[in-house]
């Protein structure tokens, strides 16, 4: 009648779920799994000393509780797993979830996980919501970090632990068998695990930059000619610096899409496994993202300073004196006119279209939207931002390059380098929407989805 009875019968359908520990990790996933309408049931060595459970649960020894549920999250240290031992036989084909991390990175030999499962070998061992603090289950504060990864033998077993972690707000992540766990024990010990490769992809490529721009837009002159370019320093160089590593990055984004694309298309199925280190690559391609539309944002900013540069004032001055020394104007070049609107308006929509990427990559965003929406945004509107800004600087420098006068052998090399990749996934992106080889791959993907029905 009322939504009380209704979710009262809802609440009957859930299987009751075991927790043995009574920790701040017990306690957490406890709350969460009694709001998400699971009988929650929880073993200790102190049932009776449990005044700080959520209500809601009931509490029993090890063995009683062991007793009463199917599915059983073990929230205790892997120092103290020995008191399992006893409990054997009350875990024949019971799922066992292991949710421990250790201190160390490899702390020990063989992973928690694959230690509980020969010391319960009745029991079918998963691995995981490892990744997740007991805190931020608590505080319902999954936003950011709602990614749990899940690994283990058997693929039921598997299934059922993941239905759990998804109706609790998580997003699980099957990472195979249990000879997994290992890394998956070690992810929450890792400082920031996914920033690690952007980050030194980032470091390296604008040291490397700026040194090379230091060296022709600063060092050389000086030797040569005894100018003294130094205050080139601060803005003109790493104006230069960060499009040319934003751009890079954002073609490292989009290129091990296509590339993957490409590989399926080679293997003529989708369900075989990337190798490794583009797996790792597709990971941190949002990091890498992140990164790229941080470096635009500069660019825009120190563009945006360029008119109330002294030095910029100065020679504009300088020019118009000169010009009005020899009593000429100079001429009028439609071209110049056009390509520098052309450019600047490139930018601008291609900046626009950046940061609409960069706020759907958001997780409260991304939530808001259905898959498909995410999809569309991601990669039709991604690969149009890619092609925009690389437009924007291929005009940009071509602009630089048809003026022979304006020709500093400083410009080209990091410039040209910033061209490569966009290039490289823009054309591979253009064989991909080709009707023929786009059906050749929606073919793929429809007979491995029809062998995966069979
Ligand atoms: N805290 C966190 O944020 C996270 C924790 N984890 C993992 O969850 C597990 C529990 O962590 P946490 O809750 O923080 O730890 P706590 O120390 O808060 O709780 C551990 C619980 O284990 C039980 N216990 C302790 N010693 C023994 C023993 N000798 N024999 C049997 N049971 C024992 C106790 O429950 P009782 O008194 O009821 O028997 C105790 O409350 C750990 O493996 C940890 O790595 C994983 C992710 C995040
Ligand atoms: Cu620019």
């Amino acid at each position: 009648m009322n939504m009380n009875s209704l979710k009262g019968e809802h609440v009957h359908k859930r299987n009751a779920v075991c927790i043995l520990g009574t920790g701040d990790f017990g306690r957490s996933l406890g709350m969460r799994l009694i709001k998400a309408g699971y009988p929650v049931i929880f073993g200790s060595r102190n049932p009776k000393n449990s005044a700080l459970l959520p209500g809601g649960a009931e509490v029993f020894t090890h063995a009683d509780a062991l007793k009463r549920s199917q599915i059983i999250f073990l929230a205790v240290h892997r120092e103290n797993y020995d008191f399992l031992q006893p409990l054997c036989d009350l875990f024949d084909g019971k799922v066992l979830v292991d949710v421990s991390n250790n201190l160390k990175i490899n702390q020990y030999r063989e992973s928690n996980a694959a230690y509980l499962s020969q010391l319960v070998p009745k029991a079918i061992v998963v691995k995981g919501f490892n990744t997740v603090s007991a805190w931020a289950l608590q505080s319902g504060n999954l936003d950011a970090n709602s990614q749990v990864f899940v690994c283990g033998e058997d693929g039921e077993a598997k299934h059922l632990v993941m239905d759990i972690a998804r109706s609790i707000g998580l997003t699980p992540l099957d990472q195979g068998s249990l000879l997994a766990a290992n890394e998956v024990e070690n992810y929450p010990l890792q400082l920031f695990p996914m920033w690690r490769l952007p980050f030194i992809i980032t470091a390296g490529l604008t040291v490397l930059i700026y040194l090379y721009c230091l060296v022709t837009d600063v060092i050389n002159p000086y030797v040569t000619k005894q100018v003294d370019d130094s205050y080139r320093i601060v803005v003109s160089i790493p104006n230069r610096v960060f499009p040319i590593v934003s751009l890079i990055l954002l073609g490292l984004v989009y290129l091990p899409g296509v590339m993957a694309a490409f590989l399926q298309l080679y293997r003529g199925t989708k369900y075989k496994r990337f190798p490794n280190w583009l797996d790792r690559w597709m990971l941190c391609r949002k990091q890498l993202g992140l990164v790229a539309l941080a470096f635009a944002f500069l660019h825009v900013f120190y563009t945006l300073i360029i008119p109330i540069r002294y030095s910029v004032r100065w020679k504009w001055m300088q020019y118009t004196i000169k010009e009005s020394k020899k009593n000429q104007t100079a001429e009028y070049n439609q071209w110049w006119f056009w390509s520098v609107d052309l450019y600047l308006a490139m930018g601008i929509v291609g900046f626009g279209l950046f940061v609409l990427l960069g706020i759907t990559s958001l997780p409260s965003v991304s939530n808001a939207v259905n898959w498909r929406e995410f999809q569309f945004v991601q990669s039709k509107l991604g690969h149009v931002t890619l092609l925009l800004c690389t437009a924007h600087v291929f005009v940009y420098g071509s602009n630089r390059f048809l003026d022979i006068s304006r020709y500093k052998w400083g410009l080209p090399l990091p410039y040209m380098l910033s061209l490569v990749i966009p290039c490289i996934v823009l054309v591979l992106k253009l064989i991909l929407i080709t009707p023929c080889v786009d059906s050749k791959i929606t073919r793929i993907r429809d007979r491995s989805h029809g062998r995966r029905s069979e």
